[in-house]
């Protein structure tokens, strides 16, 4: 305030006219004051008293420069942000900055919510999806029709032959990097690694890329592109880290010459010259094998990957037809859905392994049991079934840390939700909600996994909680409904296979500070989360003993 009355003095001084500028600024402070006053006025009188007031809307660019995106808060309130409500739902309102907001820990309420290929209903609101856009209209951030038409491109390239492909490359990519980076072969030996994020994320890069795009990268290949001379897996964690910024800001400020907003170009550029070039290679593959098969092109082929579809999706006619730009957005939405996501499940399920030597033990015996019952001892994609365990511990990790932390969506007509709640007699209640064309709701995943009606003790690492799960539906953390993440599997199957193999050979351990208890580690590292568009666990400091 003093610094506001400072400037207006100084101005009257220089200038007598900036009077009139003086009043411009104090109306639109004013009218912007009212707005923000009579929005949450209206929000209190639909929804009733807000239940939860961080300083922040969680997904505006202040409460994710200020405040972590907000979400660390959310992260940090887990166990009782909801404690207060009748329902699973409540009502956010920003004290100081940002729209109020609906916020679920419901399952069933984002079973209503996450559709997005109908023209009515909740929608992925174009205004909170501008970080996904940056790279052009994607799987990820549109609705409709439009969602409907990649939907289908790429859902046929999610089959048994590609989740086949991806535990085949783990397999070989776990087995490069033991000899690449030199992991201990005698029984005893250790090694220590401050950050397993460097590996999870390096292998998620590889299996994508090959899996995904038919790029198939070895472990220590470098991946320099264009003129830049940037690495393409630091440019992609980078854009990533800085995705925000790089979406809202306007164009001067990302044109500072400052050392970052320079390094932020030369990312940008790198990843468009991969973009382009992959295209142009894709291009001229598919020209060759069109000429050798006279059209006749074999039907594996044609579902091969995600990026073969949508480069012939671009030589398609009509309304399914797709863009340059359509190829690279859904290649970006890819890369980003796919990668650092399971890269942080994987040091997620890590750590909580490490300090749960009982569950280590479990997933052990079930791994050599099924070894066992294999050709040479080698563990092929067959086996991913009767893995059941190793694949509760991912999913249980998954559930503590979940990547994806909100399912976002904005309502585009008046409506009604049926919400779930236990009365103060603990009997099981459905509210009929009104909610009026505009609400935003946040489908809270973090909320939804710490939710004791659907997880009881939700704080207690509980692998066994999955070990009956006969659908893939019950993962809640890749949300539900339509547009259920459609990497679902793809994930789960490298997880599955990195850690049968990681864990047969090694045994893993909390590595520990100079006199740090294993308590004390507990704290540090399983308390403590990144949130950038993905949630990851901040550190993941471990140490590996051959077996
Ligand atoms: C553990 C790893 C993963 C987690 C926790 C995760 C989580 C999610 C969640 C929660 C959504 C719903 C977002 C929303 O509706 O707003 C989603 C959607 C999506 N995911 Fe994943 N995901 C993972 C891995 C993957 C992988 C490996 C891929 C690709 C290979 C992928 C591609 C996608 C795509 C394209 C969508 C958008 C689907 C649509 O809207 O139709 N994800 N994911």
């Amino acid at each position: 305030m003093d610094i506001l009355k400072e400037t207006i003095a100084q101005l009257h001084a220089e200038n007598p006219n900036s009077l009139y500028a003086t009043a411009i600024v104090v109306a639109s402070v004013v009218a912007l004051q009212l707005r923000w006053w009579q929005q949450h006025r209206e929000f209190e009188q639909v929804y009733g008293k807000a239940n939860y007031r961080p300083k922040y809307n969680p997904m505006s660019p202040f409460g994710f420069v200020l405040e972590d995106w907000a979400m660390a808060r959310l992260w940090r309130d887990r166990f009782t942000i909801y404690r207060n409500s009748k329902r699973d739902l409540i009502t956010l309102e920003p004290t100081v900055y940002g729209r109020p907001l609906l916020y679920t820990n419901s399952i069933e309420v984002v079973r209503q919510i996450g559709g997005g290929g109908t023209p009515t209903g909740w929608w992925k609101a174009p205004w909170a999806q501008l970080g996904s856009l940056y790279w052009g209209n994607n799987v990820l951030a549109v609705n409709d029709i439009e969602w409907k038409k990649y939907r289908k491109i790429l859902q046929p390239a999610f089959n048994p032959q590609m989740y086949e492909l991806v535990w085949n490359e783990t397999q070989k990519l776990y087995h490069d990097m033991i000899v690449a980076d030199q992991w201990p072969l005698l029984s005893g030996q250790t090694r220590e690694v401050i950050h397993a994020q460097v590996f999870t994320q390096r292998l998620a890069l590889c299996v994508i890329l090959s899996c995904g795009f038919g790029m198939p990268l070895r472990w220590k290949e470098e991946t320099y592109v264009g003129s830049e001379r940037v690495n393409l897996d630091e440019s992609i964690k980078f854009q990533a880290d800085n995705n925000m910024l790089i979406s809202h800001a306007p164009k001067w400020v990302l044109a500072l010459p400052t050392e970052k907003m320079r390094y932020i170009a030369k990312c940008t550029n790198t990843l468009r010259s991969w973009f382009e070039q992959a295209i142009r290679n894709k291009r001229a593959e598919l020209a060759e094998i069109l000429e050798e098969t006279q059209g006749d092109v074999d039907e594996n082929y044609l579902k091969k990957d995600v990026f073969t579809r949508l480069v012939l999706a671009s030589q398609a006619d009509g309304t399914n037809r797709l863009e340059d730009s359509e190829i690279i957005g859904n290649t970006w939405s890819m890369y980003f859905a796919g990668h650092e996501t399971t890269a942080s499940v994987l040091a997620a399920t890590l750590c909580l392994l490490a300090v749960h030597k009982e569950e280590q033990d479990i997933v052990l015996e079930e791994i050599q049991k099924v070894s066992e019952q294999c050709a040479d001892e080698t563990l092929g994609f067959d086996q991913y079934d009767s893995l059941v365990r190793t694949r509760s511990c991912f999913v249980e990790a998954l559930r503590m840390f979940p990547a994806g932390t909100l399912v976002l969506r904005e309502a585009r007509e008046d409506t009604i939700l049926h919400v779930p709640g236990i009365d103060a007699n603990g009997r099981a209640t459905e509210e009929a909600l009104h909610v009026s064309k505009g609400t935003i709701i946040g489908g809270d995943m973090v909320g939804i996994q710490y939710n004791p009606r659907l997880y009881p003790n939700p704080e207690v690492f509980r692998p066994s909680r999955w070990y009956d799960s006969t659908s893939d539906d019950t993962f809640t953390a890749f949300s539900i409904g339509p547009r259920v993440c459609i990497g679902r599997k793809f994930a789960l199957v490298e997880g599955v296979c990195f850690l049968a193999h990681l864990l047969r050979d090694f045994e893993v351990f909390p590595l520990l500070e100079k006199g740090e208890s294993v308590e004390a580690w507990k704290e540090r590292v399983l308390s403590r989360t990144e949130i950038k568009f993905t949630l990851s666990i901040a550190d993941a400091p471990l140490l590996f003993k051959r077996r």
